[in-house]
């Protein structure tokens, strides 16, 4: 590999030099024995180390709440007031939801970001913006023939290209355009409408991967992040913010810092004792390899655990009517009624169960698959009972799966049994191909971060079947016992 050794002195001038404006805020601190350190040889960009042995409960660092970059600090704010009225919707990252005139908080610090980052030398962040990324390994920057590695992965229709097309287009141009010398100071040249397209982009993905979610009162930010409870913790307001110094942690599955938020300051404290060497990790939460690449281009082994599979409806609907021997008319009609039904869903959700990290950040139970969602079984009843409906009574297997709860679930079993067989073909290769292709290291970062997803996935399948399989030999071995009787039951129910 060629050595830029210019790129690595810029490299290296942009850590000192964000590292001492860091340490010039006025209450941020940096603990002695860490250090920000190149890791890029392992594709992690930035990350910090441990220096030396590092008790539990210590504050590595300090983030005074003024030099967060968001919407409370911005100088934006007094120069276009109007655009920090936000739409109250909530929002997606691309900002999609919220089709109104007004900014949500996302297209908002877009404009902070590209008006700070335009401001040059003057703006009081550069030292951090100069260290924030210019390019992604997140898929929305991928050529096609890299997306195509993905195989099956349902995760090529979440990766919002054209949504984010959309937002640039109708919530970022027009407020740049229609304020030239806000955005660009005298002395700079104003960027062409495609340079402009680009940072819009290349923003949004830095908000993506960086920023932290953050409470409009600034009392109670939580790290932006999906996950359930961290949702729930969430209440009011939320605001978006790029946090300095917190957001040049990395991340992992087990992680040993945490950051917390106080009401002058945000700390980053270690968990659990910290090694010598050791790199402090922060926890984006619980994330498939699938969600992990979409949202911040990496992926790591610990978080395969949580890595999911998408079964079609349609998939287990094909499966069951062939089961039924129902004829295509039939079958069309049975699928009409289903998709009626307001909780119909067209696909469902395979995963392992799968505990959270301990509280020192460490993972100590193993993910198992233990079950199959619980929505999938009742979507399939109700579409047995549409069946005997349609059919008017006479498709008898569809009658004895409802009267008999053993030949119902025999006949589920094997019926998802089917459709998961049929999803592992959707991907072009099978799990053994793709753990060749692993081991034989692809050279494009890209192509292995995208088999190292479809092969998560195909394990899930592989899981899933062998779960089935049990389910069933467990079935077939029980002793044979009365039907249950479930006819009356299944009478009161109506579809
Ligand atoms: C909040 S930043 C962390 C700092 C970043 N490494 C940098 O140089 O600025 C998040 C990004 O860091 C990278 N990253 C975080 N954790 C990583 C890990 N465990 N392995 C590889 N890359 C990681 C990914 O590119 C991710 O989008």
């Amino acid at each position: 590999m060629e050595v830029d050794s210019d790129a690595d002195s810029r490299f290296l001038e942009g850590t000192r030099h964000f590292l001492s404006w860091f340490q010039s805020l006025p209450g941020a601190t940096f603990h002695k024995d860490i250090a920000i350190e190149d890791l890029r040889s392992r594709n992690a960009g930035r990350g910090i180390v441990a220096q030396a042995d590092i008790a539990a409960d210590t504050v590595l660092f300090t983030i005074p709440r003024n030099s967060i970059l968001c919407a409370a600090t911005s100088p934006l704010k007094d120069k276009l007031p109007e655009i920090f009225d936000l739409d109250n919707d909530d929002e997606d990252e691309s900002g999609d939801e919220s089709d109104g005139d007004n900014q949500n908080s996302w297209t908002l610090l877009i404009l902070i970001l590209i008006h700070e980052y335009l401001q040059g030398s003057s703006s009081q962040w550069k030292p951090y913006l100069d260290v924030l990324p210019s390019t992604f390994n997140t898929p929305m920057f991928w050529t096609p023939s890299q997306l195509s590695f993905l195989q099956a992965s349902a995760v090529t229709s979440r990766i919002g290209q054209e949504e984010a097309d959309k937002m640039i287009a109708s919530k970022i141009l027009p407020v740049i355009r229609s304020h030239p010398q806000i955005f660009f100071p005298s002395s700079a040249t104003p960027l062409s409408h495609d340079q402009l397209i680009q940072l819009a982009h290349r923003m949004g993905s830095t908000i993506m991967s960086y920023a932290f979610d953050l409470e409009q009162d600034m009392e109670i930010p939580e790290q932006l992040e999906n996950d359930d409870e961290w949702e729930e913790d969430r209440e009011g307001k939320t605001m978006l913010g790029m946090v300095p110094m917190a957001d040049i942690l990395n991340a992992d599955a087990e992680f040993n810092a945490h950051i917390n938020h106080a009401e002058d300051a945000l700390t980053a404290v270690s968990l659990r004792p910290i090694r010598k060497g050791e790199e402090i990790l922060n926890f984006y939460g619980p994330l498939s390899s699938a969600e992990l690449l979409r949202r911040y281009g990496y992926v790591t082994e610990k978080h395969a655990r949580w890595d999911v599979v998408e079964l079609s409806w349609s998939l287990i609907s094909s499966a069951l009517q062939s089961k039924l021997q129902a004829q295509p008319e039939v079958w069309e009609k049975v699928c009409a009624l289903v998709q009626q039904d307001e909780e119909f869903e067209e696909a469902f959700v395979l995963e392992r169960q799968s505990p959270d990290p301990s509280s020192t950040g460490l993972l100590e139970e193993p993910a198992e698959f233990t079950s199959l969602p619980d929505e999938l079984g009742e979507q399939f009843k109700l579409c047995l009972k549409a069946c005997k409906k349609i059919t008017d009574s006479k498709n008898d297997m569809a009658l004895r799966a409802l009267n008999d709860k053993d030949w119902r679930k025999r006949l589920y079993l094997e019926t998802i049994l089917e459709a998961v067989t049929q999803r592992e073909r959707e991907y072009g290769t099978t799990l053994e191909q793709d753990d060749q292709l692993l081991s034989a290291n692809p050279s494009d970062q890209r192509e292995k971060m995208a088999v190292w997803v479809r092969r998560g996935e195909k394990l899930v399948l592989r899981e899933a079947r062998a779960w089935i399989t049990t389910q069933l030999e467990e079935l077939r071995n029980r002793p044979v016992d009365q039907p249950q009787d479930e006819g009356r039951a299944a009478k009161r129910r109506r579809i």
